[in-house]
């Protein structure tokens, strides 16, 4: 039986709290599906979307989240192939007009009419999501909801990352920021048979990097981790920046070898400056990555799925999504924190 009103956390104003309100529960369309969401995983993009940090804002008042996983509770009469009691995750891609160059390339994250969850229609901070079945992941049956929610954005976009920086098995990459994406990322490269470097500014993340399979850690806020790199391994062949800093991006392209290529995940507000010289004479490619089509996120769901990668999580209660921000606007936060929908 689905309610009438569902408990949300909805961005008011830019930068201020978010406020715990009781909304009514949207209801799918002919083509929609509704999503009651068991588990949200907090991404930093929920972080900029509030703080309004982008130049394409989302119109306030709007419930963010992108990771949201659950069952799925009503289906539209169109609907066909997705039915009542599925689990699935409703990612950032919410939908796309499936008819452009891009869409019918494979490019559906370039699609120029995409709707994105949690930011230009609501996402997961709350009890229900609308979602668009054509666009939503099926999960693997035994995985719980926490420990698979962080794929559906994390995970799919660091693998799709990694797949940009045109790395091959035995290559070295560098993940540069490990937190959500990041800790994800180094699984993921181990996985696809990479050798993993690891920079961050805090020992606890390199810590954990280390843990799950990078075998080189680098300090930057201690030592230059572009020397560093070039003198441990020569640099990488390539680069994946999760970082939530301009000067990250600035590092990272000292961090590879000639050739090499950087991909650029983290979207900190921002430029940083290529030096024209250097890119030229050492062939140097830069790229930005934007999350994954549908094909990557099922394939990023199947890693975990053969239980390659598995993300750290810890729990927290919807009310205090407040205090999460806080710690992660503080880099306080190992892994991914999920929210936890039953819990209260
Ligand atoms: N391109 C995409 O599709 C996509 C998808 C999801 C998130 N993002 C963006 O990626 C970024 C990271 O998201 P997250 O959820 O992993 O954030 P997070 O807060 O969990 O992790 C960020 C990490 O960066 C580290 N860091 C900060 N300054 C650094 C520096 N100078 N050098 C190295 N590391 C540094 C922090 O210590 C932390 O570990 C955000 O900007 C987010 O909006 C992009
Ligand atoms: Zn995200
Ligand atoms: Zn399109």
């Amino acid at each position: 039986m689905i309610p009438r009103t569902m408990k949300a956390a909805v961005v008011r104003a830019f930068g201020q709290p978010l406020r715990i309100e009781e909304v009514p529960v949207p209801q799918a369309s002919d083509d929609q599906i509704l999503v009651k969401i068991e588990a949200s995983g907090v991404c930093h993009t929920d972080l900029h979307a509030a703080e309004g940090d982008w130049p394409v804002k989302p119109s306030p008042p709007f419930i963010p989240g992108h990771e949201g996983v659950g069952f799925v509770a009503a289906v539209g009469r169109n609907v066909k192939h997705v039915k009542e009691g599925d689990r699935v995750g409703v990612p950032w891609l919410h939908s796309a007009c499936g008819h452009c160059t891009h869409c019918l390339g494979g490019w559906e994250t370039l699609c120029e009419s995409q709707s994105n969850t949690g930011y230009s229609v609501n996402g997961g901070f709350a009890d229900y999501a609308l979602a668009d079945p054509d666009y939503v992941g099926h999960l693997p049956k035994d995985i719980g909801f926490v420990e698979i929610a962080p794929v559906l954005c994390a995970g799919v976009t660091v693998y799709k990352g990694l797949k940009m920086t045109d790395t091959r098995p035995g290559d070295w990459v560098v993940i540069s920021g490990i937190g959500g994406l990041g800790h994800m990322a180094v699984q993921y490269a181990r996985a696809m048979g990479l050798n993993v470097a690891a920079v961050d500014v805090e020992d606890d993340k390199l810590a954990l990097a280390r843990e799950l399979g990078a075998t080189v850690t680098v300090n930057a806020r201690t030592t230059d981790p572009a020397a560093y790199l070039q003198k441990q391994i020569g640099g990488a062949h390539g680069a994946l920046v999760t970082a939530v800093s301009p000067k990250a991006f600035e590092q990272a392209l000292g961090m590879v070898r000639r050739g090499g290529t950087v991909t650029l995940n983290g979207l900190p507000p921002g430029n940083f400056p290529l030096p024209i010289f250097d890119m030229v004479l050492r062939g140097v490619t830069v790229r930005g990555s934007i999350v994954g089509s549908r094909l990557d996120l099922q394939e990023s769901l199947d890693f975990a799925a053969r239980g390659q990668v598995r993300a750290t999580v810890a729990t927290e209660r919807l009310e205090n999504i407040n205090e999460v921000f806080a710690r992660m606007h503080k880099g306080q936060i190992q892994g991914r924190i999920v929210i936890d929908m039953s819990a209260g």
